[in-house]
């Protein structure tokens, strides 16, 4: 195995340099409260982090988390340290329900996300721009997978996936079936060596039998798995990273499972491209597309030029977002009074003295 197999690829290399002396480079593929799992080509090691790292962590955002390369020492066998979190080019997090707005961090140095909904009753538009919306924020890209087509004719399909391009411009669609591996060629052909991948979605639309079948795990074994695990068994064969037998790595946390907006707002206005290009139209720059006059935005939405439910999405994202952000700013603006009023305080003391 190389690094290379671990995901280290241009991306990585741009951020980070192997030239530690002393030290070792590996990849995190398990994090559970403070504790973590590392690989590296020749082996894992289970490893804590120093203290000064734990200390001088200003968030949860500063620790170790799926995905992360970092360096670490190892002392008796093996036990290691990790020293350094090296820089990430990707971040995966959602808004966590941490009272402080605080962002938690799913995963790091995702290359693909797989945004998967079925074709039955699962599917539609405004959750697929919503994900693909998470996906540019964190500069993952985002490639879109149909399952469960064998329950509907190809037909439908056809029209599903048109139904999307009117939508959604730049990003690929595969239609599959995981019961009957339709369409897994294609697929397969997308995933290289060096890249690491997600697979985002609803409950129920087909990720674990995804990850499943481009793991060539048979089922049987999935249910021997689980079931040695939940004795409490200790778990070396639970990882959150995996390497896929024909090269490129896939990561799967349970926080995947749920993802909320988590992002800056202009990675909204990208998913919306249709929308920002009409934009460059507005009489007013700073144009929310809502009631100014001469807005280029408002006269597509009356001529049917846009899509009425596009534009009410992307009206609905942009609210959530000015809420996320609104807490963590307040938060900062707290913080910094709070700052200035300790300051002031001491300084007083230093006065009376
Ligand atoms: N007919 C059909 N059924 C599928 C397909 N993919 C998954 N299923 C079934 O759908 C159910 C859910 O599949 P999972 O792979 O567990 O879905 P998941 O997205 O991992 O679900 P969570 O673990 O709840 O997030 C199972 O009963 C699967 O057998 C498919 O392509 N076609
Ligand atoms: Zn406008």
């Amino acid at each position: 195995m190389t690094l290379k197999d671990l995901g280290f690829n241009k991306s990585a290399q741009k951020l980070i340099s192997l030239e530690r002396e002393g030290m070792k480079v590996g990849r995190v593929i398990v994090e559970h409260k403070e504790r973590y799992l590392i690989q590296t080509p020749e082996n894992i090691y289970q490893a804590e982090i120093t203290g000064k790292l734990r200390y001088s962590a200003e968030s949860r955002a500063d620790l170790p988390a799926v995905g992360d390369w970092v360096t670490f020492s190892v002392f008796d066998d093996n036990a290691a340290i990790i020293i350094e979190v090296m820089p990430r080019y990707s971040t995966l997090e959602r808004q966590a329900v941490n009272k402080f707005g605080e962002k938690q961090i799913i995963a790091t140095n995702v290359d693909i996300a797989f945004i998967m909904q079925a074709v039955d009753h699962d599917f539609n538009l405004n959750r697929l721009e919503r994900y693909i919306a998470i996906c540019k924020s964190s500069y993952i890209r985002p490639v879109i997978i149909l399952s469960k087509t064998d329950l509907i004719g190809q037909e439908k399909v056809t029209a599903i996936i048109e139904s999307i391009h009117k939508r959604i411009s730049n990003v690929s669609v595969y239609p599959i079936s995981n019961e009957t591996y339709t369409g897994y060629e294609e697929l397969k052909e997308t995933i290289t060596a060096g890249n690491t991948y997600c697979i985002l979605g609803s409950s129920g639309v087909g990720k674990s039998s995804l990850a499943n079948n481009l793991l060539n795990v048979p089922k049987l074994k999935v249910n021997a798995i689980s079931n040695s695990t939940s004795k409490g068994k200790h778990t070396t064969t639970h990882r959150e990273l995996m390497i896929l037998p024909e090269g490129g790595v896939l990561i799967d946390t349970p926080g995947m499972r749920e993802l909320g907006i988590a992002g800056d707002s202009d990675s909204i206005d990208r998913t919306f491209d249709q929308i920002s290009i009409l934009a460059r139209n507005c009489k007013f720059k700073d144009c929310t597309h809502t009631e100014e006059p001469d807005c280029a935005v408002l006269e597509a939405l009356e001529s049917g030029g846009l899509d009425q439910s596009t534009y009410e999405n992307y009206h609905k994202l942009k609210r959530e977002q000015a809420h996320f952000s609104s807490t963590v700013a307040e938060r900062r603006a707290k913080d910094k009074k709070l700052g200035k009023l300790y300051k002031r305080i001491k300084e007083e003391k230093d006065k009376r003295r």
